[in-house]
């Protein structure tokens, strides 16, 4: 296919060698980037196909070759999807997701699309608007969020829009390229979990939430990192979402930069594959895939773009429905079962055994997948619960950021000292 040879030449005589980002160069002309699209859009749909999915319901505006079986052959004969993509970036509508796209273009919403409950955006015109004489106030239940993680992915999505146009995709090639290379989130884990024989710590740098508000006052995220370290946590996870988490990019490069060790996930609401490109620019080693906000095709998308850029990814679930749809997507390594409900903010740890048991777990086991259970952690006996029903990792945030001493809390938490001096 024409369009696949752009930005897979092979290199010119005295031209540097292709890099590991040369493929977000800037685009020559727009004609030739909305060309490729245009090519792209119906492989895509093969691969909709191919991958037994429902074809997309309209040719996307902006979407990526998917048909290719192996990461390997993703990593060069994607270039020029994602050529097109840095090209497209500053279009609006383009949102880096193959599934978004899709329907962003025939006018309709991902709601329902693998059983997805939130909508990905608000459906049409403002939420709030007045009519007659008298200005009476209507609301418009389409762009009205329903709940908490509908209106923090609408915020995001407008977010990220916005940040794309700043810094589209080829802009960031400088940034990737200058990043420390990605640490192995996935090995650190199993590490931890070999050292200890208790479940590999994720520590959450977390200042605030929606559901608890501001978790601690007295805020450094180095320090907090670092205390997290040195008492054992096996990697960090830090919050970058700003208008709910009170998180920022600032303190996951902070983090990265001051020489702490632990691998780092970048704890964000993922909307766009864009992100995963400013994550890793950021000193990011994982990103966080959300099963309640992703369609598949998205899911499997980004993991190809993970791999390329040398992440981890952890799947994040919360309820059977979701667990299935995860598992029966390949190159998985790592799922976290949310504890949380993110839709409702009620929390219950037993989620996390009920969604291991029987058929699940066996599944989990064949197929050496890790997995993380998440959220409202507070006691060595929730962690012998989760370990006993299966998990090989946890993530935890308050009720470390909490105490005095978040560092400290970890013995606390695991009712033994699990750090690298501590621990036999
Ligand atoms: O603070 P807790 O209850 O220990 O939870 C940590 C972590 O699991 C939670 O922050 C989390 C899990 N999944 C998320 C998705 C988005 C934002 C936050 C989260």
């Amino acid at each position: 296919m024409e369009a696949l040879a752009i930005g897979s030449a092979p290199p010119r005589p005295g031209f540097a060698a292709p890099t590991r980002y040369s493929h977000l160069r800037r685009p020559r002309t727009l004609a030739v980037a909305a060309s490729a699209r245009r090519l792209l859009a119906a492989a895509h749909m093969d691969a909709a196909a191919a991958a037994g999915g429902r074809p997309s319901p309209a040719p996307a505006r902006c979407t990526r070759a998917e048909t290719e079986p192996e990461v390997g052959e993703v990593a060069t004969s994607s270039h020029a999807a994602l050529e097109a993509e840095a090209a497209g970036a500053t279009e609006q509508g383009d949102n880096g997701s193959p599934v978004a796209d899709a329907a962003a273009a025939a006018g309709a919403s991902i709601e329902g699309v693998d059983g997805i409950r939130i909508r990905r955006r608000p459906v049409t015109g403002p939420s709030v608007h007045y009519v007659g004489p008298f200005q009476f106030r209507l609301e418009n239940e389409g762009n009205t969020p329903r709940n908490i993680l509908e209106k923090i992915v609408w915020d995001k999505d407008a977010e990220v829009s916005q940040m794309k146009e700043r810094r589209p995709l080829y802009m960031l090639k400088g940034a990737l390229e200058a990043a420390p290379p990605a640490r192995d989130f996935v090995g650190a884990l199993k590490a931890s979990y070999d050292r200890t024989g208790l479940p590999a710590l994720i520590a959450e740098v977390k200042k605030a939430s929606p559901s608890r508000g501001v978790l601690r006052e007295d805020f450094d995220p180095v320090q907090i990192a670092q205390a997290y370290e040195k008492n054992g946590a096996a990697c960090l996870s830090v919050l970058t979402d700003e208008k709910y988490f009170q998180g920022s990019f600032n303190n996951l490069e902070a983090i990265r930069n001051a020489g702490v060790q632990c691998p780092l996930l970048c704890k964000e609401f993922i909307v766009d594959a864009w992100q995963l490109y400013y994550a890793r620019s950021k000193g990011a080693d994982a990103v966080l895939l959300i099963a309640a906000v992703l369609p598949d095709l998205d899911i499997k998308y980004m993991l190809k773009i993970c791999k390329i850029l040398g992440m981890s990814a952890l799947v994040e679930v919360h309820d059977e429905r979701e667990m299935d749809r995860v598992l029966g997507i390949d190159g998985v390594q790592l799922i976290g079962i949310n504890n949380r409900n993110l839709e409702t903010f009620e929390v219950d740890i037993s989620n996390t055994k009920k969604l291991l048991e029987g058929e699940r777990g066996q599944m989990i086991a064949q197929k050496d997948i890790i997995v993380v259970g998440e959220s409202g952690l507070f006691t060595p006996d929730h962690i012998s619960f989760v370990q006993n029903a299966g998990v090989k990792a946890v993530l935890v945030g308050e009720s470390l950021i909490k105490q005095e001493d978040p560092g400290k809390a970890i013995s606390g938490l695991f009712g033994k000292d699990i750090s690298n001096t501590g621990a036999a």
